[in-house]
Parts: C-alpha cells; structure tokens; sequence
C-alpha cells in the first residue's frame, strides 16, 4: 500500500499566485458494470513559473489529471484551481473563457488543421476568442518558435517537429499562464525533441508555467520537477533529477 504524496513542486521561480492547484481530485469513469478510479484523490500545487513533468505507467492516470487540470473534463469530486479561480464551479462559458485567456494545449499529434498556413492556425484561438489577431503578435510566436520563415506554409509541407513548434506557437500566442502538454516530444525524432524542450524551457517564466506528460525520462528530466502517478494516485515526487533518476524511479513503479 503507498502512501499518496502531496506534490509541491519548488521551483526557483516560483511566486505568487499558482497556476493550478488539486485538492483530493478525483475522477471516475463508468465502464460497463465497472467503474475505473483514473483519479484518486490526487492534491498537488503547481506554482507560478514552474515546468512540472507528470509520469507513470500505463493507465495510471496522466491524460485524466491534465484533462482535468485544464478544465476539458469535469472533476468526479475534489477541486482544481487556475490561476486562482476554482473551476471546478464554473459555468461552462466561464469555464471556456478561463481556458481562452489561461490555458494553452499542445498534444502529441500536433492537432494543426491542414487546411490552414502556419500563421492562420497561430490565429486560430484569437479568432476563437473573438479577438481579431494582430499580424504582428502571430509574426513574433512563430519567429520566436524559429518559423518566421515558414509562416506560408500548411502542416503537410512542414517537418513534425516543425508542426509541433507551430501547435506551441499557437498555444502561446494568447500569452496563456498554463501550458499543458501531452506528450509533445513523442512523435518526433531526438534532434527535433530536443529543440522542442529548449523551447518549452525558453517559456517558463516569471508568470508561466508548464505542465507536461511524457514517457521519456529524457524530457521529464528537462522540467524542474517530476510528479509520478500510479493507480491514480501522486506517489513519488522529485525535484531537478538527471534522466536517470526519473528511469530509475519509473521502473521501481512498473516493476
Ligand atoms: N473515457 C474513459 N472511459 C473509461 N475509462 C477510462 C476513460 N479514460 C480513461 N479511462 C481509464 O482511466 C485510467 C487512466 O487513464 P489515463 O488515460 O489517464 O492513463 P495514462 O496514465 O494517461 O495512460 P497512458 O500512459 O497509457 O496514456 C485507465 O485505467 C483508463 O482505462
């Protein structure tokens, strides 16, 4: 039986009010005559600038905490907080208010609609927020991701690490306090991984913070901190480890 631990990850930067917090998050899914405890009382801090790697086996409950840190699932009980507003209450318009203004997402997959130039899907959440994009802001994310260059061009016509440094630019265009990732290097080959998590350390700041799953020790180990889960609980934390570190504590959880 492990003793669920309650994770407050300690950055340099940390200051002010946190990006998110979990008070005894819970969520569960029915299936069948079963119902699946993915989450299972989980309380955790992730403070204001702060880049916090989220790891664990199969099945042990990372895709549910970052769904449900971000707000894009309800909580089965138990609190989430965003940037100091408890959205666990919300209405649904405030909650996707908060998400438009706060929230940032970038996935594995990239998530980049085809259709659209670099630039346009940059544009997209500003359009979404009923804000008209300036061309400047959208010129500054993507030079700042290192696509100035190729602001023309669709997803098909980029490299996957190029789309996925697109998806960051365009979770960053709206200047969000929280950036979630779900495995955004695990697509891509080591060269591309890499410059993709010397960007995302280029983003911690002062006000911003970023919330990572991933499955390589080598990424976790770029965040200044690791929270580890199993059977939907926080059961193992450690701050500023090497890569070996993370693989050692992660098998100790599978064996
Ligand atoms: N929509 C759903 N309906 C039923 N069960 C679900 C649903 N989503 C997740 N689960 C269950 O909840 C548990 C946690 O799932 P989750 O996807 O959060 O794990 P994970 O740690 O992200 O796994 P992986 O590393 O394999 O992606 C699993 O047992 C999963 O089967």
């Amino acid at each position: 039986m492990t003793t669920p631990v309650e994770t407050v990850a300690a950055p340099v930067r940390a200051s002010g009010t946190p990006a998110v917090e979990l008070h005894g998050v819970t969520r569960t899914y029915r299936a069948g005559q079963h119902e699946v405890r993915a989450l299972d009382g989980v309380t955790a801090t992730f403070p204001a600038g702060s880049w916090t790697a989220v790891m664990g086996p199969s099945g042990s409950g990372k895709s549910t905490l970052l769904h449900c840190a971000a707000g894009l699932e309800r909580v089965t009980g138990g609190q989430v907080v965003v940037a100091g507003q408890d959205i666990t209450t919300a209405t649904d318009a405030d909650l996707t208010a908060l998400r438009r203004r706060e929230i940032g997402f970038v996935f594995q997959s990239f998530n980049l609609i085809g259709s659209l130039t670099a630039e346009q899907n940059v544009a997209l959440p500003m359009r979404l927020a009923g804000r008209r994009p300036s061309a400047k802001d959208v010129t500054a994310v993507l030079a700042a991701v290192g696509l100035a260059d190729r602001r023309k061009h669709r997803p098909r016509e980029l490299s996957g690490g190029q789309q996925q440094r697109v998806a960051i630019a365009r979770a960053m265009v709206t200047r969000p306090r929280v950036l979630f990732a779900d495995e955004p290097t695990g697509a891509l080959d080591s060269a591309a991984a890499r410059r993709v998590l010397a960007l995302l350390r280029e983003l911690v700041g002062a006000d911003r913070s970023i919330v990572m799953v991933t499955h390589d020790p080598a990424a976790a180990a770029r965040a200044d901190s690791v929270m580890f889960l199993r059977d939907g609980r926080v059961v193992d934390h450690a701050v500023a480890p090497d890569a070996r570190e993370v693989a050692a504590r992660l098998a100790a959880l599978e064996a």
